[in-house]
């Protein structure tokens, strides 16, 4: 579904350049559900414009859906704005408006772009689990709720791809959990791709992939090692296992062999103050050890 390769952003202010995508490479395939997470500042939200066709990458490849939006001009983009994506933003339940009923909410931006003869606001609503609130008024529904409105709104475009950036930010855990179970249901039912950005760890472990950025490029991913619904008949089965985490972390490798070294790894002493490291094929293995480190064995 998304293909970025050496995706570069740079924003030019009258007198400073930020460079906030720095060669990111990340390919989500048709019909995953996955979690972007990185530190403030590292780029995710840049990333999620481009994703979102609201800005334009300046240099690099990103195809999405097959379509490449390095060639797109003004028209293209509006097409696919409409066509290929939807969008969850943290407080998109501002957007919305508190005296109308949750169908009428999601019955106006779909006037406004003129969704004819696509899904009706109330099978919208049923497929957010809001068929029971369709006449409340916007203001008698919770902030969970009200998120679920523009979720609905979000897909009425049929959208095949769905991204959210920080969808959970503003609600509670039990909250947020329901948001995530409800991604977890489109996903699966009607096999929309779902891009998370989110600063939560927790959301993010509840996610199969999770790709970390670091100063704009991607630095690790974390897999899971049983998928979520095995991992919840573990839980459910009291055999937790102690210590092991839910995922497994890899270090990206570019095509140019150049790799991250995870937060925190280099912090041990010989690494601390270095700009080497020692570099040892080993049984198979490749082992980093500080420049100074005698070889043991
Ligand atoms: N419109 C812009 N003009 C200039 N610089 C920008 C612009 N948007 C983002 N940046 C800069 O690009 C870098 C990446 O920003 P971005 O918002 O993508 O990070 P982020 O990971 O989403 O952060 P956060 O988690 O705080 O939202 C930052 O240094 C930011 O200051």
């Amino acid at each position: 579904m998304i293909q970025c390769e050496g995706l570069v952003k740079i924003y030019k202010t009258a007198d400073l350049e930020v460079v906030a995508l720095q060669g990111l490479d990340m390919k989500v395939e048709d019909g995953e559900l996955m979690a972007i997470i990185g530190n403030s500042g590292s780029g995710k939200s840049t990333l999620l414009n481009m994703l979102g066709g609201l800005d334009k990458p300046s240099a690099g490849k990103l195809l999405v859906d097959g379509k490449d939006l390095l060639t797109f001009g003004e028209k293209d983009l509006v097409k696919y704005k409409r066509d290929t994506v939807g969008f969850v933003w943290q407080n998109n339940a501002r957007n919305l408006i508190p005296y109308l009923t949750a169908r009428e909410n999601v019955e106006l931006p779909m006037l406004l772009r003129g969704n004819r003869g696509r899904a009706s606001a109330s099978e919208l609503l049923e497929a957010v689990g809001l068929g029971h609130r369709i006449t409340n008024r916007l203001s008698e529904l919770s902030g969970g709720e009200q998120q679920r409105v523009a979720i609905a709104i979000a897909l009425a475009n049929e959208p095949r791809l769905l991204l959210a950036d920080e969808p959970t930010g503003s609600l509670d855990t039990n909250t947020s959990n329901q948001v995530l179970d409800l991604f977890r249901t489109l996903n699966r039912t009607i096999g929309i791709t779902i891009v998370i950005v989110t600063h939560d760890p927790l959301l993010a472990r509840k996610v199969d992939r999770v790709v970390q950025i670091r100063d704009g490029k991607t630095s690790a991913e974390m897999i899971r090692r049983v998928s979520y619904a095995e991992e919840l008949a573990l839980l459910d089965a009291e055999n937790v296992r102690h210590g092991t985490e839910s995922h497994i972390e890899y270090a990206v490798v570019d095509k140019a062999g150049r790799l991250q070294i995870p937060a925190g790894y280099l912090d041990l002493g010989g690494f601390k103050d270095s700009n080497k490291v020692r570099v040892e094929m080993e049984d198979g293995r490749i082992i980093l050890y500080p420049p100074e480190a005698r070889k043991t064995g």
